[in-house]
């Protein structure tokens, strides 16, 4: 069930830098369109009356406001760190949402997180106060290695998860954890770090495999790959049908 009052923070301030593209990776193209538009397509179908907060960077001269489906929503100036751009869009919210709101946070660079992870995140937090974020677990041997890229020791992955978006915590929380995490100077890079700090256990709910973060350039291929397999299986709209 989808809540009365839902926000949607996607931080797109980003610069790409292991990308290494000619602009930022969030326009960079997708399957014949910016990533930014996959996500927020994805986004919409899933959540299609929330408000949306979207963090650019102030001086960001790629953007297109007709690319946003969403009704309801409102630039964010970006900040120097994810965390900064998350916490500018909860400052803007201050006077509009209340403190019980569900705040979800959404990286631009998952374009390929799939529908029915967003329905269950959100079925599963109905029935959690703290809040949490889709992950996975981690399927591989995990190595530490030294600074020369030797390995030091074999970690064990018992308990290990990989941290995926969206994240989703009631509004107060959240920005009480990001405020408390600045004022600290605890650089935090997600939003359930922030929670984690003040002593509560967000929730992990299970995710597909496919939610890829793009970072680096082989990503934008495989996430093409992705959108091709989740077609296939059904409730993704074919490369053939987006407009
Ligand atoms: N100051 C920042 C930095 C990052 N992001 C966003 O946070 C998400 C996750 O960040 P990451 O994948 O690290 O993106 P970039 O910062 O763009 O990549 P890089 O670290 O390679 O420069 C992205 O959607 C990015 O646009 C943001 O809104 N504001
Ligand atoms: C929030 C995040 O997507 C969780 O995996 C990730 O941490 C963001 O990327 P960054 O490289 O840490 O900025």
């Amino acid at each position: 069930m989808i809540p009365e009052a839902l926000w949607l923070i996607v931080p797109a301030a980003g610069q790409g830098r292991r990308m290494g593209g000619d602009r930022p990776k969030q326009y960079l193209s997708l399957a014949g369109r910016p990533v930014l538009v996959h996500t927020l397509e994805r986004l919409h179908r899933a959540y299609p009356r929330a408000s949306l907060r979207l963090c650019l960077a102030p001086d960001d001269p790629w953007f297109d406001p007709a690319w946003v489906p969403f009704e309801r929503w409102q630039r964010i100036a970006g900040g120097s760190e994810r965390a900064d751009s998350v916490l500018n869009a909860l400052e803007e919210l201050a006077n509009r949402a209340a403190a019980d709101d569900w705040v979800l946070v959404h990286d631009v660079a998952r374009p390929c997180v799939h529908p029915d992870d967003l329905q269950r995140l959100l079925e599963v937090l109905a029935e959690e106060p703290v809040g949490g974020l889709l992950a996975m677990p981690v399927a591989d041997t995990m190595k530490r290695a030294d600074a020369r890229g030797r390995v030091t020791a074999t970690e064990s992955r018992e308990g290990l998860w990989h941290a995926l978006t969206p994240q989703a915590f009631r509004y107060g929380l959240l920005r009480d954890a990001l405020h408390g995490a600045r004022e600290r100077g605890v650089r935090v890079t997600d939003e359930a770090s922030a929670i984690e700090a003040l002593g509560l256990a967000p929730r992990l709910v299970p995710a597909r495999r496919d939610n890829l973060k793009i970072t680096h350039p082989e990503d934008l291929s495989l996430a093409a790959r992705i959108f091709a397999v989740q077609a296939e299986e059904g409730k993704v709209p074919g490369a053939e049908t987006i407009p």
